[in-house]
C-alpha cells in the first residue's frame, strides 16, 4: 500500500520548476508574556478598541476608581473630569519633536485629488442647500457627517485627561504597583466593587504608552498625610512592573484628601461627540458617548457631584457641564463578606487554607466561609469520613482530603448568603433618577430582596416608566451594574434580552411599539458576571438573574397597570359625562 504523506512523497511537493527549496515549517519556539504584554496586544477585551473608545474607557475607568475611592471612607465623592484637547503641533513641542510640513501630499491617507476635492465641495454645497430648506419648513436637520478628505484618518487626536477626587488617596509607596503592574489592585475581595480586576488604571497607562509614548501623573493624599505624594511612572510591558520616574512627597499647599491622575492619550472627541454643546443634556439622543456615560452616573449616583470640563483647542468648543449633587445620603458603604461553600472551587479552598490563620478543621470551616456554624461544620466533618477530625491540623490535609471536602461543598445544601453586604442603589435614588431621565407621566419601582447565583448574593431592582415628552417610542433600556451605567453590547445583556423577549408588554396595557417605556435595571453583586474585562453587559446565561430581572419589570408592570387602568376609567367617565351634557 501507497504511504500517502510520508515523508517520501509529500502530498504537496512544490511543482519541479517552481521553486528548488521547499519552504520548511518552523520549529516552534516556547514563548512566554507578561499579563501587560497580554493586555497591550489585546486591549479590546478590556474596551480600548479604537482611539474614541480609549478615550471613553479611559474616563470610565477613572472615574468609576474616584468613586470606589470616595464610597470607601464614606465621604460624598467630588469628582472633576477634564478632557483637553492637544493639536498635533502642541503635542509634538510637548514631546520635543520638531513639527514638519508635509511635503509629498500623495503619501497621506487623507490626500485627495482636485477631482475629488471639487466633488467634494459641491456636494456639500448641495446638502448645505437641503438643509437650509429643510430648516426653512421646520423639519429634522441632520448632521453631516465628514468625509474623509475633511477629517483624515478616523479624526483622532490628542487629549490630556485629568481626574481628580476626594477619596481616600493611596498609600505612597503601593502607588507605583497600584499603576504599573497589570493585575494588581485592592479590590479583589468578595465586596460589591465598581473595580474588580485591577487593570483599568493599567489600560488607560498602556494606551497612552502606545499612543503617545508619555507617562501617566498621580497625585495622591490620605487623610492625616501632610504630604502630597507625586509619582510619575510608566509601565515596562515586558516584565509587567512600574518604570518610575518620579516618586517623591511633596507639600501639601492646601487641606485634601484624594487623587488625581493624568494621563495622554490618543482618542477621538468627534465621533464620541456632542451634537450642539448647548443643548439640553437630556433630550439629546446624539450626545457623546462620555457625556451620556457621565449623565447616566450622576442618575445612578444622585449623591455624588461631577464637574466635567472639555477644553477645545478652538475654544468656541470648550464646555463645563456640572451635575450637582442632588441628595445626601449615601447608600451604605458595601461590606467585605467571605465564601460561600457553594462557589469555592479546589484551588480556593487551598489558597484558604495557606492563608488561614486558624489552626484546626472545625476552626477553619466555621470561620473562613458564610452560612457554616459550629454545629453544621461538625456534622460536615463527620460527613466527610473517619480519617477526618474536628481537631486535626487544617494544614496537614492531604490533596485528597481536600478534594473530598470539596465534593461535599458541592452536593451538601447550604443556606443561601445573606444580601447584607451589598449596597443597592435604592428605589428612591431609581425613581429620582428616572423622573429626572424621562419626565415620564407614570413611574412604578421595585427592590428584590437578595438573590443567589453560584453562591454570589446578588440584588436586582427595577424602575419601568410610562409617557414623558421628549421620550421615543417603543424600550428605551438603562442597565446598571454594581452602579456603573453599561452602554456598550445592549443587544446581547440579560436586561434588553429579557424587557424584548420575556416581559408580555400587553397584558400589563403597554403597546411596546408605540408607547414610551423606560425601563431602568440596577443589579449589585459582590460578583457581578460580566462577559469580558471591558465591563460592558451581563450575558443572558444565569438563569437565575436572568428570573430576577423579569420579575423585577413584571412588578412594576403590575404596578403601572393599576395606574394605567384607573387613568383609563377617568378618562372614559370624563368623556361620558361630556357625551351626557350634549
Ligand atoms: N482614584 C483612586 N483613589 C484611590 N485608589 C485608587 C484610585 N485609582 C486607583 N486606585 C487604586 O489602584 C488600584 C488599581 O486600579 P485599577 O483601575 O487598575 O484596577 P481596579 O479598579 O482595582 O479594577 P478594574 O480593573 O476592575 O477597574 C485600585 O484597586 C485602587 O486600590
Amino acid at each position: 500500500m501507497e504511504a500517502r504523506g510520508s515523508s517520501e512523497s509529500p502530498p504537496d511537493q512544490p511543482k519541479r520548476g517552481k521553486s528548488k527549496t521547499p519552504r520548511k515549517a518552523k520549529d516552534s519556539v516556547l514563548k512566554q508574556k507578561s499579563p501587560a504584554e497580554f493586555f497591550a496586544e489585546n486591549k479590546n477585551i478590556a474596551g480600548f478598541d479604537n482611539p474614541g473608545k480609549c478615550l471613553y474607557t479611559t474616563v470610565r475607568e477613572l472615574v468609576e476608581n474616584s468613586l470606589d475611592s470616595a464610597e470607601s471612607i464614606s465621604e460624598l465623592p467630588a469628582v472633576e473630569i477634564t478632557i483637553e484637547e492637544i493639536g498635533k503641533v502642541k503635542f509634538n513641542s510637548m514631546i520635543g519633536l520638531v513639527d514638519r510640513e508635509r511635503v509629498d501630499e500623495e503619501l497621506y491617507d487623507d490626500y485627495e485629488t482636485a477631482k475629488a476635492r471639487e466633488k467634494r465641495l459641491a456636494k456639500a454645497a448641495r446638502n448645505q442647500e437641503i438643509q437650509a430648506k429643510n430648516a426653512a419648513l421646520g423639519k429634522k436637520v441632520k448632521e453631516p457627517t465628514p468625509s474623509k478628505g475633511m477629517k483624515g484618518r478616523g479624526g483622532a487626536s490628542f487629549y490630556r485627561v485629568t481626574c481628580k477626587d476626594n477619596g481616600r488617596g493611596m498609600p505612597h509607596d503601593d502607588i507605583p504597583n497600584m499603576f504599573g503592574r497589570v493585575l494588581s489592585g485592592t479590590k479583589y475581595g468578595l465586596r460589591q466593587t465598581r473595580g474588580k480586576f485591577g487593570l483599568g488604571a493599567k489600560m488607560a497607562l498602556i494606551w497612552s504608552k502606545m499612543s503617545t509614548g508619555l507617562p501617566i501623573d498621580i497625585s495622591s493624599s490620605m487623610r492625616g498625610q501632610n504630604y502630597v505624594s507625586f509619582c510619575r511612572l510608566d509601565i515596562d510591558i515586558h516584565r509587567n512592573l512600574p518604570h518610575i520616574h518620579i516618586h517623591e512627597k511633596q507639600e501639601k499647599k492646601e487641606e485634601w484628601h484624594g487623587a488625581e491622575i493624568q494621563v495622554v492619550i490618543e482618542g477621538n472627541w468627534t465621533t464620541y461627540r456632542v451634537r450642539s454643546y448647548v443643548v439640553d443634556l437630556c433630550r439629546c439622543q446624539n450626545s457623546s458617548k462620555i457625556l451620556h456615560y457621565m449623565r447616566q452616573m450622576a442618575v445612578i449616583t444622585p449623591y455624588a457631584q461631577f464637574v466635567f470640563k472639555f477644553v477645545s483647542d478652538t475654544s468656541d468648543k470648550s464646555m463645563t457641564i456640572k451635575f450637582a449633587r442632588r441628595t445626601d445620603v449615601m447608600p451604605p458603604v458595601p461590606l467585605e463578606t467571605k465564601h460561600h461553600p457553594s462557589s469555592v472551587d479546589l484551588l480556593l479552598i487551598k489558597r484558604l487554607i495557606t492563608e488561614t490563620s486558624k489552626q484546626n478543621l472545625l476552626q477553619f470551616l466555621q470561620h473562613e466561609f458564610v452560612n457554616i456554624s459550629k454545629a453544621h461544620a461538625e456534622r460536615l466533618i463527620g460527613e466527610m469520613g473517619p480519617e477526618f477530625q474536628p481537631k486535626m491540623l487544617i494544614k496537614s490535609l492531604t490533596d485528597q482530603q481536600i478534594v473530598r471536602i470539596h465534593q461535599l461543598f458541592r452536593q451538601a445544601k447550604f443556606e443561601d448568603p445573606v444580601g447584607d453586604c451589598l449596597s443597592p442603589a435604592g428605589e428612591y435614588n431609581l425613581r429620582l433618577g428616572i423622573i429626572k431621565e424621562l419626565h415620564p407621566d407614570m413611574v412604578a419601582t421595585y427592590s428584590g430582596s437578595a438573590q443567589v447565583f453560584e453562591g454570589h448574593p446578588f440584588i436586582v431592582e427595577a424602575g419601568v416608566s410610562f409617557g414623558g415628552k421628549d421620550v421615543k417610542q417603543g424600550l428605551n433600556i438603562f442597565r446598571f451594574a454594581n452602579r456603573i451605567p453599561l452602554l456598550f453590547e445592549q443587544g446581547a445583556d440579560v436586561v434588553t434580552r429579557t424587557a424584548l423577549k420575556r416581559i408580555n408588554w400587553t397584558s400589563y396595557k403597554i403597546n411596546q411599539m408605540q408607547d414610551k417605556i423606560g425601563v431602568f435595571v440596577s443589579i449589585v453583586s459582590t460578583k457581578i458576571p460580566f462577559k469580558g474585562t471591558g465591563k460592558e453587559y451581563i450575558g443572558d446565561d444565569i438563569t437565575e438573574i436572568a428570573t430576577a430581572v423579569k420579575y423585577a419589570i413584571q412588578q412594576c408592570c403590575i404596578q403601572l397597570k393599576n395606574k394605567i387602568v384607573k387613568k383609563m376609567q377617568a378618562r372614559e367617565q370624563q368623556e361620558r359625562k361630556r357625551n351626557l351634557s350634549k
